[in-house]
């Protein structure tokens, strides 16, 4: 059979399979945005690029996922500045989505550094500035009112999940106006990359409701709104048609906040009535009591015992405070002995009662016990307490100064030191200044980054709380159970699930979380977590996977798991299917993708 005659014959007779195909991949019609770019991947066959009439539009050869492979390798390895690699990679994304996807499987470690914090921190500084095209939606405050009109605009009809920030919050760099777009766009690859969810099914937004930052306002080029930012009561109203008008399209869509300034109000009013969850108080709390949980079995101080200094009193302060506290009262401390671990640190010193009026979120652990002393520095506050864990949510790069790193290694044999702040800039210390000041007797954690080191002959590897080893499994246990709301057993459950992931070998090595190259398999343990608690909570609505054992779940979810080595070949596959039914006769294969990738690590059996 010619390739004009498929082709003729497929257009003409093709148009309401066309469709179909295009129904059951849940892709819209062709435009220049991001996903659509799947149908432009060099590696499929000639026949599916005349069925999805993309013949001619990219050269001729049916590239193979190595010669792929090693192009877009070499491309990337000759741009010189991180900002560069990001801007790479976003094109690839834009141009050739399943490559983009099979590269960050197979280059995890290496790459999640340039499409996630720290690189990410400086593609939102400059977004307005390296614009090039559409990623994600934009909706501003004056579209109120009319959300549910604007949202109609996205082209992709089966969107399950959804990242929305309004910017005012971007990791430690305050507020960025809708130039955070880049935090929706990093979060949604890492919930393809390490969950599976179809980059189709994606949604990243961005809420234009003005910005504080008045350098943003005056750049000509900043491309959001130049109004301040919008009263509590405006953003309320809007967030609550936003939620009607998501739920309304695509019913059941998990809504993921992320990076708001003040993410409390929001998270109160929404999460019994939405799929939702915050990740800055929620993933953020999960994802470090995941690495806690190891670090008190490795540290050897029973919970009753620890003591938790934090300096930043914020979201992400609270929201993992409020987590340890959950998991001390599961080791059977009182919630009044658990909340009593805690001492939180903000700008104006110790949260104290008496220190005057204190925003709501800090009152809980506002403590009451100072007689009245007013401690202002972290170090008097260190001297204080005796800490046994320094925890730092505070945006303020190098605030764990050799001098209190040097005094937590002499209150404790293990001092348990997480500086949490991102981008790296704003860590509260390196892991060569932590392992330098505590002698190498620290068990650390960052939230962003760090190198290996060597220290006394061994190699020391850094843990890394990264929220990306919680929230692509809540999301996706969130949307395979159908749960109506996310509970906070089922945050709970992530943390649980993602302590138990750790290999016999990792623990060997006092790691406190796994290998980010299993994060494909830890997703599958947490989703699996989250899916088991939704059903205890009777919050699922797929009443079906109450019925199967533990291993089929498990298989289950990697079957419903999006596969960027296969996903070519499967499209290809449907088409060679479709065509074949329409023009009655089989399609020969004329070559496509060979997946000829040896090992994929990483990226777990989810085919
Ligand atoms: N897993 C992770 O690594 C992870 C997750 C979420 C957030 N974070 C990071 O945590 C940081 C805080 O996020 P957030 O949402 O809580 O922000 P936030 O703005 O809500 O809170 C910041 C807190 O730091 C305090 N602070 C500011 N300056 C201080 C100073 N000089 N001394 C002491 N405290 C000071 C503020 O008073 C506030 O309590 C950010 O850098 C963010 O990137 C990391
Ligand atoms: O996802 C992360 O680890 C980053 C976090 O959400 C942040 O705001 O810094
Ligand atoms: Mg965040």
């Amino acid at each position: 059979m010619s390739h004009s005659r498929t082709f003729s014959t497929a257009s003409k007779d093709g148009h309401i399979a066309h469709a179909n195909l295009k129904q059951s991949h849940h892709q819209g019609p062709i435009r220049n945005v991001v996903p659509a770019a799947a149908d432009y991947d060099t590696s499929h066959t000639i026949e599916a690029r005349k069925y999805l009439r993309t013949y001619g539009l990219t050269p001729p050869a049916v590239d193979t996922f190595e010669n792929q492979n090693k192009r877009a390798l070499a491309i990337l390895n000759s741009k010189k500045t991180p900002i560069e690699k990001y801007q790479y990679l976003s094109i690839l994304r834009s141009t050739n989505v399943h490559l983009f996807y099979r590269l960050l499987a197979e280059n995890v470690k290496e790459l999640t550094p340039l499409i996630y914090t720290p690189t990410v921190g400086e593609a939102c500084q400059r977004w307005s500035e390296l614009y090039t095209q559409p990623e994600g939606m934009y909706l501003s405050f004056s579209d109120r009112g009319h959300l549910h009109t604007v949202i109609q605009n996205w082209p992709h009809h089966d969107v399950e999940i959804t990242v929305v920030t309004d910017g005012s919050r971007i990791l430690g760099l305050g507020d960025l106006g809708i130039d955070g777009m880049g935090i929706p766009v990093g979060k949604l690859s890492l919930y393809t990359a390490c969950a599976g969810i179809h980059p189709l099914k994606t949604l990243p937004l961005c809420l234009d409701l003005g910005t504080s930052n008045k350098e943003k306002r005056e750049d000509p080029l900043y491309m959001g709104s130049r109004r301040d930012k919008v009263t509590p009561e405006e953003e309320k109203e809007f967030l609550d048609e936003l939620m009607a008008a998501l739920t309304e399209r695509w019913p059941g869509i998990v809504i993921q906040y992320e990076d708001f300034k003040n993410p409390f109000p929001s998270l109160e009013r929404y999460q019994e009535t939405y799929t939702m969850f915050n990740d800055d108080i929620q993933g953020t709390g999960a994802v470090i009591l995941g690495g806690f949980i190891n670090a008190v079995k490795q540290s050897g101080t029973a919970p009753k015992d620890q003591r938790a200094v934090f300096l930043g009193a914020g979201s992400a302060g609270v929201g993992v405070a409020k987590q340890l506290t959950q998991f001390f009262m599961q080791e059977g401390l009182s919630e009044e002995e658990a909340k009593k671990r805690f001492w939180l640190v903000d700008s104006q010193g110790l949260v104290a009662l008496d220190r005057g009026k204190l925003a709501d979120h800090k009152q809980y652990f506002a403590r009451d016990d100072n007689d009245g002393k007013q401690y202002k520095s972290l170090e008097e506050v260190v001297e204080y307490v005796k800490p046994t864990i320094l925890m730092g949510l505070s945006t303020i790069g190098g605030a764990f100064t050799p001098k209190i790193l040097e005094r937590m290694a002499e209150l404790n044999d293990r001092p348990v030191i997480f500086p949490l702040s991102n981008p790296s800039s704003k860590s509260e210390c390196t892991f060569e200044e932590a392992i330098k000041h505590t002698k190498g007797k620290c068990l650390f954690a960052s939230g962003s980054p760090f190198p290996t080191l060597k220290h006394d002959g061994k190699d020391l590897v850094p843990g890394q709380g990264n929220n990306m080893y919680v929230f692509p499994g809540i999301g996706l246990g969130a949307i395979l159970s159908k749960s109506v709301s996310v509970t906070q057993n089922m945050i709970y459950a992530s943390a649980e699930a993602l302590s138990t992931s750790l290999l016999d070998n990792e623990i060997k090595e006092n790691w406190l979380y796994p290998d980010i190259r299993r994060i494909r398999d830890v997703s599958v343990v947490v989703t699996h977590g989250v899916i088991r608690q939704a059903q205890k909570d009777h919050v699922d609505r797929e009443l079906a996977l109450r019925h199967l054992s533990d291993e089929e779940l498990t298989e289950y979810i990697r079957n419903r798991m999006y596969d960027p080595h296969t996903e070519v070949e499967r499209v290809n596959e449907e088409i060679r299917e479709l065509a074949e039914h329409v023009i009655g006769s089989p399609v020969e294969a004329k070559g496509g993708a060979k997946r000829g990738v040896a090992s994929r690590p990483g990226t777990g059996s989810g085919a």
